[in-house]
């Protein structure tokens, strides 16, 4: 057994010769009859994803092409246009940069930017973490900070923190489409405390968006310091080698040509129409074995490295966005979608990995190995081993105890987290998911249910405006259900009362009069 598994592991090791990368999908218990059954969809995988780097509308609803492989490879870039759009982004992010770092480009108020605080959300906010997680050094040239929410107490934990350095810091509102109003909320309530501390919000601002934008005519509007554009051709979960992540990461001192390189590495790796030569085609597989192409396994990414704790979180949008979808591409039901989540090891061990090893076997983990243990030498926790030492050794133990009790997995051996070994597990990624899209036939570059959650928001506001109005109008309580009715609203009483008892909370002139407890019995006025 234990040879056979030896030999397995030999046959299906994937070894990256320039990124000294390894991927081990030998602990997934696939055979050589389901290898052969996926080949086929393999062939047609591999052409479409040709296809889409050849530029393609690879996004047929949204009318799209998916360009993001052309980041760091503009050559493959399908017109002049296009390439000329790469290279003259990447110019002006480096000398916006140069000029930061070197104080050409100054707050009007103090001598140099510090801080960076970065304003964004989803595809504008996860790949920016993740990196400055993995790549921030302790001496970077700047400090980051993120708003990535709507959530006021949220807001104000940052800018409190950020309220002595406001006249150093730098401002990025992130946003692709421009009109993202959790972002739209954030730059608002940032330029709110630079007009509170005298500072003028335009002089530390700068936009990264698509030109024409709202955001884009803010920033022209207002004066900001530099708008960056993005392009319709970069998805926002695929954003992070362009602008979206580029600037934040530079501004870090963090070497982005570097990011670049790894991943234009990764992707010739995984341009290769074979599947034991693409490592991200041996990752789609290992996917779609284990979860028969329906998504009935978990994928649980386990970093043993805590630099890469924000991986499984950049991770989640990156599959779950793509992958989890209602329709295949001719309509039917499908119901598709790979659920993901981890944090890292040896941590996680201490938390939920009890239910991995003995609980419902309805996953898969991808163990990420990191061979170096930190730069410089390691003391002896016990005779002869390190605290590095026990890292791997958890981590090999896992990974053997679950196979024994019949648990999938998939290791991933990086030399060290390096910005190029950052920029390929980016790469990597992005192209497995790619693949498997293909491989169960759905879109993969598109999120409606995203879209259509905005606008069930957005009437919910709506509905809070026609409420206001009422209980201004009324001078005495009113029940709730008599204001859903005079809100034109009767059949949403629950509604109503949740935008209510939100108010109430929030707003001293709205108040809710009766038993908390019941609300059908409460009745609401404002002052
Ligand atoms: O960059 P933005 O246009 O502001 O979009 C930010 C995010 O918004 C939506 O939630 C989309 O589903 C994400 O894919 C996107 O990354």
């Amino acid at each position: 057994m234990t040879a056979q598994l030896w030999q397995r592991y030999q046959d299906w090791l994937f070894y990256h010769k320039d990124l000294d990368l390894y991927l081990d999908i030998s602990r997934m218990r696939f055979d050589d009859a389901f290898v052969e059954k996926i080949a086929p969809k393999f062939d047609f995988a591999f052409a479409e994803m040709a296809a889409l780097e050849a530029g393609k509308i690879a996004n047929p609803d949204e009318n799209r092409m998916v360009g993001h492989y052309w980041l760091r490879a503009p050559e493959l870039a399908p017109t002049q246009e296009l390439r000329q759009e790469i290279a003259d982004t990447l110019e002006l992010t480096d000398d916006f940069v140069q000029k930061v770092h070197s104080g050409l480009i100054k707050p009007p108020n103090a001598p140099k930017f510090t801080e960076v605080l970065s304003i964004g959300i989803g595809g504008s906010a996860l790949g920016p973490q993740f990196v400055a997680e993995a790549l921030g050094e302790i001496d970077a040239p700047m400090n980051i900070h993120f708003m990535d929410n709507t959530d006021p107490a949220g807001f104000d934990k940052v800018l409190s923190q950020l309220r002595d350095r406001l006249d150093r810091t730098l401002v990025i509102t992130i946003s692709k489409s421009g009109g993202t109003p959790e972002s739209r909320n954030g730059m608002l309530e940032a330029r709110n405390a630079f007009e509170l501390a005298g500072l003028d919000f335009s002089k530390h601002a700068v936009a990264i968006t698509m030109p024409g934008s709202k955001l884009d005519n803010v920033a022209k509007t207002d004066g900001w310091l530099a708008m960056i554009p993005m392009y319709d051709w970069v998805g926002g979960r695929t954003s992070e080698l362009s602008a979206v992540g580029l600037l934040p990461a530079e501004l870090q001192g963090i070497n982005v040509r570097e990011m670049l390189e790894g991943a234009r590495l990764m992707d010739i790796a995984t341009r290769k129409q074979s599947l034991k030569e693409n490592p991200a085609a041996l990752l789609a597989m290992s996917w779609y074995y284990a979860g028969n192409g329906k998504g009935d396994k978990d994928m649980v990414m386990l970093p043993y490295k805590d630099s890469l704790l924000l991986f499984s979180r950049y991770l989640q949008q990156l599959v779950m966005e793509s992958i989890g979808k209602q329709f295949d591409l001719d309509g039917n039901p499908v119901y598709q979608g790979i659920a993901v989540y981890g944090n890292k090891g040896t941590t996680d061990q201490h938390a939920y990995v009890q239910q991995l090893r003995e609980g419902v076997p309805n996953f898969f983990i991808t163990f990420i190995e990191v061979l170096k243990d930190r730069n410089g030498g390691s003391i002896e926790v016990e005779p002869g081993v390190t605290s590095g030492d026990y890292l791997s050794g958890l981590l090999q133990g896992t990974r053997s105890a679950i196979y024994e009790n019949n648990r999938d997995s998939i290791t991933l051996t990086i030399p060290e987290v390096t910005p190029a070994i950052v920029g390929s597990l980016i790469a990597l990624y992005e192209r497995a998911v790619g693949l498997y899209g293909f491989l169960v036939n759905i879109n993969a570059y598109h999120q409606p249910g995203v879209e259509a959650g905005k606008k069930a928001a957005a009437q919910v506001l709506n509905l809070q405006s026609r409420v206001v109005e009422v209980l201004q109008s009324h001078s005495t309580p009113l029940p709730i259900a008599d204001l859903a009715t005079k809100a034109g609203a009767p059949d949403q009483i629950e509604m109503v009362y949740k935008i209510l008892r939100h108010l109430a909370n929030n707003d001293p002139r709205v108040v809710l009069h009766g038993e908390l407890g019941h609300p059908g019995q409460l009745t609401a006025s404002m002052s």
